[in-house]
């Protein structure tokens, strides 16, 4: 007998996958991307997510402000509508609550989420609750949408060639969550640039949008799993390889810091750290350039080359021109060596 804990979530994922077709010519883009994509009104294509926040799996309820926690349970499905170049619209919130929780800690999850709505333009629409014994759930389905005289942003546009390119820090939400759930309270206070990181992910809608308008069919995806793990997402939709110099990944003096005094490779969580949201994409060398300094210039957001896409399938490690192994690629919900 073989266990969900085996498969893991990737296989499981394969397996619904394999067990629902679809038929549906307004379907554009079904099970695979971070957006269901099907045919919208007029001149629009129409995008759907749905990504939850569960207690002791994406945060501690004695550990997260229920304010920031209600901006999280909002910003990670921004996120995914960010990875498609779209602009969210709608949003559905389903959570499953324990009937003692205090009525103050809720407004307060809803104050964020009505916060974070507002920033993003997002109205909420309906949803649903249940009562539940256990762990707190808040799920969202977010509906939103992308003009459809641009390529869609998949995962699988990735070619031979192309530069692999990466917005800000990466691996800085995993640092602070360590913070957040073993650090002192002086720590939390010194790396608070890291735990805000954590606690409050600032999804990557205007720089999406910088890649959609350039009207270029670049492969895209946003990091929630860590670095390594998304990217082979990308490489194995694409079917291509890359090759990355670990010399050229971003390494905030934060990340740093807190690698030194903890004793660990900084390239640890900037490779396998998950939950910072970045968007890491592709684009040809003449493109490449110029979208780093738009989005740049647009949002503030550097962004980073990081690799070059090959044929050779698979990840290729380079650290100061020796190739390298990284076991821990990221998050996987089932699967063994979780990071
Ligand atoms: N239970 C499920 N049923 C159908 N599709 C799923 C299920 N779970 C995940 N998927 C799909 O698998 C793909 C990968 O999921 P996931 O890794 O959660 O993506 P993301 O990081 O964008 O949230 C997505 O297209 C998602 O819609
Ligand atoms: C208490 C706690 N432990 C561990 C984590 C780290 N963590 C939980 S889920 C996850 C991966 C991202 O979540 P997922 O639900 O897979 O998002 P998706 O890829 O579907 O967008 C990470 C890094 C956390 N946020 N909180
Ligand atoms: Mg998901």
């Amino acid at each position: 007998m073989s266990y969900l804990g085996e498969i893991g979530e990737f296989g499981f994922i394969e397996r619904i996958k394999a067990t629902f077709s679809t038929s549906s010519p307004l379907l554009l883009q079904g099970i695979g991307d971070d957006c269901a994509v099907f045919k919208g009104r007029e001149g629009w294509h129409t995008l759907v997510t749905c990504d939850a926040q569960v207690e002791d799996v994406h945060f501690k309820t004695g550990l997260f402000p229920p304010f920031l926690l209600g901006r999280r349970i909002l910003a990670v499905n921004v996120s995914d509508i960010a990875a498609m170049g779209g602009l969210p619209r709608f949003a559905l919130l389903s959570f499953a609550l324990r009937p003692e929780l205090e009525e103050k800690w809720l407004s307060e999850v809803l104050r964020g989420i009505k916060e974070e709505a507002e920033r993003f333009g997002v109205e909420v629409i309906g949803g649903n609750l249940s009562s539940i014994a256990s762990s707190l759930v808040f799920d969202v389905t977010l509906i939103g949408e992308v003009e459809s005289k641009y390529p869609l942003l998949l995962r699988k546009n990735a070619r031979v060639g192309d530069r692999v390119l990466i917005t800000g820090y990466p691996g800085e939400a995993a640092c602070g969550l360590q913070i957040i759930l073993e650090g002192s309270q002086e720590e939390i206070v010194r790396f608070e640039r890291l735990c805000r990181r954590c606690f409050a992910p600032s999804p990557r809608l205007e720089e999406g949008r910088v890649i959609a308008e350039s009207g270029y069919p670049c492969a895209l995806i946003d990091v929630s799993d860590g670095l390594l793990q998304d990217l082979s997402h990308l490489l194995d939709a694409s079917q291509v390889g890359v090759v990355i110099h670990l010399e050229d990944l971003p390494l905030s003096g934060e990340v740093q810091e807190f690698a030194r005094e903890k004793g660990i490779d900084p390239f640890l969580p900037i490779l396998s750290g998950g939950e910072d949201f970045e968007l890491l994409f592709t684009a040809p060398p003449w493109l490449a350039e110029e979208l780093q300094r738009e989005i740049q210039r647009r949002t503030g957001t550097p962004v980073w080359v990081i690799g070059e896409v090959v044929e050779e399938r698979g990840l290729r490690l380079y650290r100061e021109g020796k190739e390298v192994s990284i076991d821990r690629r990221g998050w996987n919900h089932f699967g063994r060596g979780r990071a």
